[in-house]
């Protein structure tokens, strides 16, 4: 049984992790760490380090600022750790990566399976397609969420300059723009609105033709669920940093 932290613990997707745990005989929640310590059904800290009991991994579902404190608490522990909170600065994933020198970390900014499919299909279009289509990405997602735009769609236009001859250049948003859109442009724009849980599409717009490649997360349990298979992964990697694509590739 792997023995979780869950690092913003009283979150909505902290809520989630813990419930889905605890549908699992493979997994038990065994502390919460969270600024908002109301109580759960286990115990729960203001900061990592005060911790007390044994754990294997990590699940953090917090906010960008947490993330360093956590990640440096993890390390005294030399517990591996599973980083799904987006927002993150240059200085803050300058932390993670001085830190999976050594412990073993698993970041993504999206844990579902299904997107990480899109970022494969979005690569392969975004390949044969680079010289007479321009590319757009919307996300959408619900009136809480703080950044914008999302993580998510900042690693679909990362994995699409990977595999592009002549990068593209990140316009966020268009409303201080007056003049035409430059071929070398790749648009991300962000939507919030109501409960929406999380829309990406990536749109293709052609001369008379647009190829649209879209993800729609309907509930947090895909996420959820795909932070417990990466803990599930990440508790037997050695020190360094980690992706999806090792989750999808491991099978
Ligand atoms: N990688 C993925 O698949 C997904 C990532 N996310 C990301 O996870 C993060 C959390 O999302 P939600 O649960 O919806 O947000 P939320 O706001 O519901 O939960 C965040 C939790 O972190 C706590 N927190 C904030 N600052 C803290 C601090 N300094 N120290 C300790 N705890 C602190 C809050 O009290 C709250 O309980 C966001 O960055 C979001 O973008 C969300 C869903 C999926
Ligand atoms: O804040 C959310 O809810 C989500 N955030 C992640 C992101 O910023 O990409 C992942 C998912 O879309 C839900």
């Amino acid at each position: 049984m792997i023995r979780i932290i869950i690092h913003g613990c009283n979150g909505k997707m902290g809520k989630v992790v813990a419930k889905l745990a605890a549908e699992s005989p493979d997994f038990k929640i065994v502390a919460g760490v969270d600024k908002n310590i109301s109580p759960l059904d286990f115990p729960v800290y203001s900061d990592l380090k005060d911790v007390k009991e044994e754990a294997d991994v990590v699940i953090d579902f917090s906010y960008h600022e947490a993330v360093p404190d956590m990640v440096k608490a993890a390390l005294q522990k030399k517990l591996p750790v599973v980083i799904a909170t987006t927002g993150l600065s240059e200085e803050e994933l300058n932390v993670i990566k001085d830190a999976s020198k050594e412990i073993p970390i698993f970041k993504s900014a999206n844990m579902s399976l299904g997107v990480n499919i899109l970022i494969n299909l979005v690569k392969e279009a975004a390949k044969i397609l680079q010289q007479d289509f321009d590319i757009e990405i919307i996300e959408k997602h619900h009136n809480m969420k703080k950044d914008a735009p999302s993580g998510t769609a900042l690693m679909i236009a990362d994995s699409i300059n990977q595999v592009l001859n002549d990068k593209k250049e990140y316009v966020y948003g268009r409303h201080t723009k007056t003049e035409q859109r430059k071929p070398n442009e790749l648009g991300i724009h962000a939507v919030r609105g109501g409960t929406i849980v999380g829309e990406h599409q990536v749109i293709f717009a052609g001369h008379d033709e647009v190829i649209t490649i879209s993800h729609s997360a309907q509930s947090r349990e895909i996420f959820g669920y795909g932070a417990l298979q990466a803990a599930k992964f990440i508790i037997n990697q050695k020190p360094g940093l980690y992706t999806m694509e090792d989750l999808v590739k491991k099978g």
